[in-house]
């Protein structure tokens, strides 16, 4: 099986990259902006700018993948709601390049998506809740899902939630990563606890894509953590875990702490059909956190 990923230097794109090495009945094709941030991956690894409509055909055609992952998009929210251009670029006509591409050589597109589609009325959601986005990045989301499922294309739509976890070089930090920074500098933190999440370990939601990429699943699958959490409640179970001062946590509500875009308030996801038919199942969030913890000690050893 020809696998090709998009956003392969991204936290899930790196966690994904030793899954599917791991197994020697796939042939994969990491991709990327510029060069790869890991090691060692010249010989699968090429350099692929989504939004290049061209760049993405000459590789596809090359490589004629079986399934594509598409976990590309830009993923930094208040950037999203201040450079909408840059953000339908990067997240919905890039998926249209995609989705075109898949169609010629007639790959299996699986693509991921979020929990940022919907409102934060009410949570936590299965897959049939009915989106509303209330953030220019959530919206451009929604609209990358529907030209998937509009594509005719055989598809996997995984949505996630808040995902964690540690790699080489990332684009972006992470809420645990945040927490932890933020204490052991003595640094206080304002974190909301009427925002409600499942968060997901980057390696759980990898799992989650190698399952569906396997199967060739059809449809929409939640592929998050199963821990209904707060921020603040992360916060505190960071900083137990770390060892860390709890008294630099201060609880805010989301009417005191704003962000340029507003976060849908109640969210996390039901993951029962994914355990059901794909066989996924995620670690606990303290499990999670254990795991991170021991890749930071490995990386500082290096
Ligand atoms: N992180 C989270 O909390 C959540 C993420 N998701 C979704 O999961 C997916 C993966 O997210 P995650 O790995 O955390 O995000 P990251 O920001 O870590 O990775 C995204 C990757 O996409 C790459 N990328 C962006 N634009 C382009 C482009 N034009 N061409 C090629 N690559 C591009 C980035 O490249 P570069 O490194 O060069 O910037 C980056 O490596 C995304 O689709 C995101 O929407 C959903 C819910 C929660
Ligand atoms: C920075 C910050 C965040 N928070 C809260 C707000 C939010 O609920 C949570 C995470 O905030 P951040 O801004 O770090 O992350 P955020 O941009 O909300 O993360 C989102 O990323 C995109 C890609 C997704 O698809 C979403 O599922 C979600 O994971 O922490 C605080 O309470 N205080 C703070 O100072």
């Amino acid at each position: 099986m020809k696998i090709l990923v998009t956003g392969s230097n991204g936290l899930l794109g790196q966690k994904l990259t030793p899954v599917l090495l791991n197994d020697k009945t796939i042939t994969p094709c990491f991709t990327s902006r510029g060069k790869t941030v890991l090691p060692g991956l010249d010989s699968v690894f090429k350099p692929m700018d989504i939004t290049d409509a061209d760049a993405v055909d000459t590789v596809f055609n090359a490589f004629k993948p079986d399934v594509v992952i598409n976990t590309a998009a830009m993923t930094m929210v208040d950037q999203c709601e201040t450079d909408r251009d840059a953000c339908w670029l990067a997240n919905v006509t890039s998926v249209e390049n995609l989705v075109s591409a898949s169609r010629a050589v007639n790959a299996h597109f699986i693509h991921i998506s979020t929990d940022f589609i919907f409102d934060g009325s009410h949570g936590p959601l299965d897959e049939q809740a009915q989106p509303r986005p209330v953030n220019f990045y959530g919206e451009s989301k929604l609209a990358a899902e529907t030209v998937v499922m509009n594509s005719g294309l055989s598809w996997s739509i995984l949505r996630t939630v808040l995902v964690y976890g540690i790699t080489n070089d990332m684009s972006r930090s992470n809420i645990v990563l945040w927490v932890k920074d933020n204490l052991e500098k003595g640094k206080t933190i304002k974190v909301v606890n009427d925002q409600w999440r499942t968060p997901t370990l980057a390696e759980d939601l990898a799992m989650g894509c190698y399952l569906a990429a396997k199967k060739r699943a059809k449809g929409v699958y939640n592929i998050s953590g199963k821990d209904f959490l707060s921020p603040y409640d992360i916060a505190i179970k960071t900083a137990d875990f770390f060892g860390l001062d709890k008294s630099l946590i201060t609880a805010v509500d989301s009417n005191t702490f704003t962000q340029p875009a507003r976060r849908p308030l109640k969210t996390g996801f039901i993951i029962d059909k994914a355990r059901k038919e794909l066989g996924y199942e995620p670690h606990s969030f303290i499990e999670g956190i254990k795991l991170l913890s021991e890749q930071i000690l490995v990386q500082a050893a290096k």
